[in-house]
């Protein structure tokens, strides 16, 4: 374990600025009440200040009730001036620095502005407030003092944790999940992305609406005892319970859609496998480069973006091995810690493009401070997706840029790789021969002589074959090697 000092230097560092305790860990807290409703703080001009200016800025935030479903619809959470707030739990120091630096790129991509950044070491997140109960005034404070509007926690809250916080705080208070939906939101192009967004929104949404439920149905228990007083007889039941339906209508209605449009899908993936064209996907952690390497694969101009999640809808292009085999790669959306249950589950047609690949070309950024942890993190999601056992290629790109130590470390605990760089070209050759070698082999052996006339036949094989032998004849093409079944079957005609 590192040294104590070093620990909590950021928290020394609050110290001196808000008078946190650096020592202490809030371990002790007793949250036996609950908390919110309970607060025993007087109430400032200033801060009721803050919460009037706070009302008027709350636009579109995800814990906004829905006067409109329309609402939902790729919303943007208009996230500007951002402090991030991080609990570490267990891992080495540059683990939590990791994740808050990823945490910073991500609100970035969301378009915000990162003011601050603090984390606390504690066992677990607090139940009622996510950071320990303590620190949320010298986290209000420097919320304050820097002016920001929204407060973003590095996991995913309870819908509890997020309104206890902003009850404290006085500011938006959104967590990783929800950024990650907004980034999704922005970027979604296409009818089926949006589509596949909107509903992991939803999802999300749903269950923020049955924390809001718990505590009004407190208020219907008094309206039934009789006492339908002004307080609890609020639009707010009623009101959740037309939202949550109109959620579900809308979350039943994008199904549906999404299935017709799954559908496509599938029927351009049976076609494929028809023609035996093997394909390769590229996947990776998001900003690991594989729109770019794809780029240099095949010249095909693909959205290169310093900025996660750049990649939403899966462009395949159709390419030619060296030895005139066709086979197809696909860009893929980017994978990344945590991803978001909701999104896997509404991006499930997409990745599936992934788990019914033949070969997945995995993109490492070797220059990340953890390359390890991005090649952990995508595994979690191929397996999670059904993908484990497809044959992976590791492809260590950016080499123009990583330390060389870096590299011949991942290199050493991943066998089968090859290092690129997708920028200067570096090793392109290599990957790609690389790939080739990794296609799965058509299965039958044949010897053949083919008619002139049959000039198609002799191309298929080119395309979809392998060649060992071929020789031209006064009765035609003699040739040999293995072909798909298939091809196998047509060209039994011609056996010699
Ligand atoms: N130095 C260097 N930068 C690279 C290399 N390959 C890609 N990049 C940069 O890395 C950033 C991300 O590249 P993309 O190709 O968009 O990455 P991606 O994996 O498709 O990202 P998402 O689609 O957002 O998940 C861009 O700024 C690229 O210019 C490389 O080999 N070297
Ligand atoms: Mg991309």
């Amino acid at each position: 374990m590192t040294n104590h000092a070093e620990e909590f230097s950021l928290d020394a560092e609050l110290e001196k600025t808000v008078g946190w305790d650096a020592d202490e860990f809030d371990e002790t807290d007793d949250f036996e009440s609950g908390y919110a409703g309970d607060d025993p703080e007087e109430v400032t001009a200033g801060d009721m200040d803050l919460a009037a200016r706070h009302e008027l800025r709350r636009v579109a935030g995800l814990r906004t009730e829905l006067e409109d479903i329309t609402e939902v619809e790729y919303r943007q959470l208009r996230l500007e001036r951002v402090v991030l707030v991080g609990v570490w739990t267990d891992g080495t120091i540059e683990d939590a620095e990791n994740s808050m630096a990823e945490l910073a790129l991500l609100a970035e991509t969301a378009g915000s502005e990162v003011l601050d950044a603090i984390y606390q070491r504690r066992q677990n997140p607090d139940p009622a407030t996510y950071v320990g109960r303590g620190k949320v005034d010298g986290l209000r404070e420097i919320v304050q003092a820097t002016g920001a509007d929204t407060v973003i926690c590095d996991g995913e809250l309870a819908p509890s944790q997020l309104r206890n916080l902003e009850d404290r705080l006085k500011v938006k208070v959104v967590d990783r999940t929800a950024l990650i939906l907004d980034i999704f939101a922005q970027h979604a192009k296409s009818k089926e992305g949006k589509a596949q967004v909107e509903l992991a929104q939803l999802n999300y949404m749903k269950q923020r609406l049955r924390g809001w439920g718990g505590n009004l149905s407190r208020q219907v228990g008094g309206r039934v005892a009789g006492g339908a007083g002004i307080g609890g007889r609020g639009p707010g039941e009623t009101k959740i319970e037309t939202d949550r339906r109109r959620i579900n209508d809308k979350i039943a209605k994008l199904r549906r859609d999404l299935k017709a449009m799954a559908g496509t899908r599938t029927t351009m993936r049976q076609e494929r496998r028809r023609n035996a064209v093997p394909s390769v996907a590229i996947a990776g952690y998001t900003n690991a480069g594989k729109s770019s390497l794809l780029n240099r694969l095949t010249g095909a101009g693909i959205l290169v973006d310093d900025s996660l999640f750049a990649t939403l809808d899966p462009t395949t292009r159709r390419t030619t091995a060296s030895d005139g085999r066709v086979y197809t790669l696909s860009d893929t959306v980017g994978f990344v810690r945590q991803l978001p249950h909701q999104l896997v589950e509404a991006f499930r047609s997409t990745l599936e493009e992934v788990a019914d690949s033949d070969l997945i070309v995995h993109v490492v950024d070797g220059s990340h401070a953890d390359p390890e942890g991005q090649i952990g993190a995508v595994r979690e999601v191929l397996a999670e997706i059904g993908a484990a056992k497809i044959p992976e290629l590791i492809v260590i790109n950016k080499a123009d840029v990583a330390d060389p130590l870096v590299i011949a470390r991942l290199r050493q605990r991943e066998p089968h790789s090859v290092v690129v760089s997708a920028r200067t070209g570096e090793g392109i050759t290599e990957a790609l021969a690389a790939i080739e070698d990794d296609l799965p082999r058509p299965q039958v052996e044949f010897d053949a002589l083919v008619p002139y006339a049959r000039g198609d036949l002799v191309d298929q094989i080119h395309r979809l074959g392998e060649i060992t032998s071929l020789e031209h004849t006064a009765d035609g093409t003699r040739i040999a090697g293995r072909a798909t079944e298939a091809l196998a079957g047509e060209l039994a005609t011609y056996a010699v």
